[in-house]
């Protein structure tokens, strides 16, 4: 318990940063609001002992203007603390939204990958939520409460000792039925939450892979899962309501007994004498106001549990590591050549298995060099560690003979371009998604940079041309044509290093030439490195390494490495076979040399 509180206490010390100020006037101006609140049980008294019973009629229109201004004052301290406060408070939101945003998006992508549907969602928006309102509670909320609960009870203590002592009395029962509820209460929020949050992701995953549930066939199990979590979720609800209304009702009901109870006691004492007609309407009206701070100092008390588990979700993404790291002494990557050295590269994504051991290649510049390989071998991995997404265990990567470690990581991104197959493309304009990571960009480069990706002509048949909307909510595009765009956003950029993942897998042969076209000026600039899939995509490769067990098995050209009839020779093979019918083939595709069989390449994992 102190340990979580001590967490919440160094993170408000993160977020809080230079907002005591705020926070001081908030409280202040909440201290005020309250305390002016608390004149009525006063004025109440004053009228019914001083005005009425003491026929005192001239003071009625002064005790008049003091009720006008005391609404005024409570008019204005109650705008301002709310101003003050739920701006801050916003603010402080923001902050941590914005924070856990930055860190995520520098996070492990493993770690990313990992979360369930929803659940960044949940824990950027609603745990967030729940953290800012405690901070609020703890800062501003409890210390008002306790003070007054202290005031409230020091000013009847004055009043009458007796009759406080009974209220005090009364007021312990109602905490009890409180606390009796909260739990409960609580346990059935969390459930709450917990059922929605799980199917709120179903829907969106579902949504998400819909042509895989449709092609599967798997709508009418779907529908049946969707609908039995519904049904827990109504009974969760029903449930929860009615343990609310309960427990709502219970405190109605305690409440009136114990106005029935006070009036009770106190008339007994006014009849006495021993307090009078005015004190008694004051302390009904005052143990009116002890009532609500109390409760609001018992739920907060309660609902630290549900503050606790959003702390401890909170903190898990706060506390993850970039999922590399930049030293203080990192410089800008200024390149000259572009040439990319892999030296004995040894990683791998799980401890004692290693994909790449001890890996050594040269990626020249002004030159294509193809990386092949089977299905598995590392070839994706080997682009990853160049853009940064993970490090080496063991050796380095030499841009121009500069360690990638010691360079910005912005800079290193800036100059390479790192093409995924299947790239992703937001939802938004085809526009914005052309220009996506350049910043601004000019009307001329977007379309010279579409024309060369062979997307012009099918973008001005789209309604709105470059301006039509794509992915969620607008225009779906074929995977030849996302790709084109993603090649488009590729030729704006015009980087110095391009890693491309198989870029022709979804186009026509006759788009496929141009792009190929377009490559090969890139290489005049640029160091140019493609994971080849396709017979076609190696034939354009100045150079050829082949990858096989973690390291460089072969390397040479086309010419040489089929010469060689070796592994290549045998990849190469089976990239022809698995695209019979192109009209491609009869070009790149010769007849594996005699005596290379398809086996070299696998046992039965065949090749991408
Ligand atoms: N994030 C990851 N976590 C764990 N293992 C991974 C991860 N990414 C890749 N791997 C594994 O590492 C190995 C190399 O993967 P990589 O994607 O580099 O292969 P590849 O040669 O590009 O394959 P393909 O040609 O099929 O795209 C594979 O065995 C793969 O399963």
């Amino acid at each position: 318990m102190w340990k979580d509180l001590v967490a919440l206490w160094n993170l408000a010390k993160i977020y809080l940063k230079g907002k005591t100020g705020a926070i001081l006037l908030g409280l202040f101006t909440s201290i005020i609001f309250s305390l002016t609140g608390l004149a009525t049980p006063y004025l109440t008294r004053f009228l019914i002992d001083v005005v009425f019973h003491a026929s005192r009629g001239d003071l009625l229109l002064p005790l008049l203007i003091i009720c006008g201004v005391i609404l005024i004052i409570l008019f204005f301290t109650g705008i301002i603390s709310d101003y003050v406060l739920v701006r801050t408070f916003e603010r402080v939101k923001l902050l941590m939204r914005h924070d856990l945003f930055r860190r995520l998006l520098k996070a492990p992508v493993d770690f990313l990958l990992m979360q369930r549907s929803g659940e960044l969602n949940y824990r950027l928006f609603g745990d967030t939520e729940t953290i800012q309102s405690f901070f609020n509670r703890l800062l501003i909320g409890l210390p008002i409460d306790l003070l007054f609960i202290v005031i409230i009870s020091s000013i009847m203590v004055g009043w009458n000792l007796r009759m406080a002592l009974f209220v005090f009395a009364v007021l312990c029962l109602q905490v009890l039925v409180i606390i009796g509820f909260q739990k409960p209460l609580l346990k059935y929020a969390l459930l709450q939450k917990g059922k929605a949050q799980f199917l709120s992701g179903f829907v969106v995953e579902r949504f998400r892979n819909i042509q895989l549930t449709r092609t599967l066939n798997a709508g009418a199990m779907e529908t049946d899962s969707f609908k039995s979590g519904l049904e827990e979720l109504m009974g969760i609800n029903v449930k929860a309501y009615m343990l609310g209304k309960f427990s709502e009702l219970s405190v109605v009901l305690v409440n009136n007994i114990w106005s029935f109870g006070i009036l009770w006691y106190g008339g007994r004492l006014v009849l006495a004498g021993q307090i009078t007609l005015g004190t008694l309407m004051a302390f009904l009206l005052t143990a009116g106001m002890l009532y609500p701070r109390i409760a609001s100092v018992v739920g907060s008390v309660l609902s630290f549990q549900d503050v606790r588990a959003s702390l401890y979700r909170f903190l898990e993404y706060h506390r993850v590591m970039p999922a590399v790291h930049e030293p203080p002494e990192a410089v800008e990557l200024l390149l000259e050549e572009g040439k990319v050295i892999f030296e004995n590269v040894w990683f791998g994504y799980k401890p004692e298995e290693p994909v790449l051991k001890g890996l050594s290649a040269t990626f020249e510049p002004r030159k294509i060099t193809a990386v092949v390989g089977r299905s598995g071998v590392g070839k994706s991995t080997l682009a990853r560690l160049l853009v940064r997404l993970y490090d080496p265990w063991e050796g380095r990567i030499l841009i121009d003979n500069v360690d990638i470690r010691q360079v910005t990581i912005e800079s290193l991104r800036n100059n390479i371009r790192y093409v995924i197959q299947g790239e992703f493309l937001f939802s938004g304009s085809i526009w914005d998604n052309i220009c996506y990571g350049v910043g601004s960009c000019s009307e001329e480069q977007v379309f010279a940079a579409a024309g060369k990706a062979g997307a012009d002509e099918f973008i001005m048949q789209l309604p709105e041309g470059f301006h039509t909307r794509i992915g969620e909510g607008g225009f779906q595009l074929s995977s030849g044509e996302a790709q084109r765009i993603a090649l488009a956003r590729l030729f704006l950029a015009n980087p110095r290093i391009v890693v491309l993942d198989e870029p022709t897998s979804f186009l026509d042969p006759e788009t496929e030439s141009a792009i190929y076209q377009a490559i090969m000026d890139l290489k005049e600039t640029a160091t140019v490195i493609v994971i080849a899939h396709r017979p076609s995509t190696v034939k354009i490769a100045d150079h050829i390494i082949v990858l096989d067990n973690g390291v460089v098995a072969e390397q040479g050209t086309h010419a040489e490495l089929l010469g060689k009839k070796g592994l290549y020779a045998a990849i190469y093979t089976e990239l022809c076979r698995r695209e019979p019918g192109l009209p491609v083939k009869k070009e790149v595709c010769t007849p594996a040399p005699a005596g290379v069989s398809s086996n070299v390449i696998s046992h039965g994992e065949g090749v991408s």
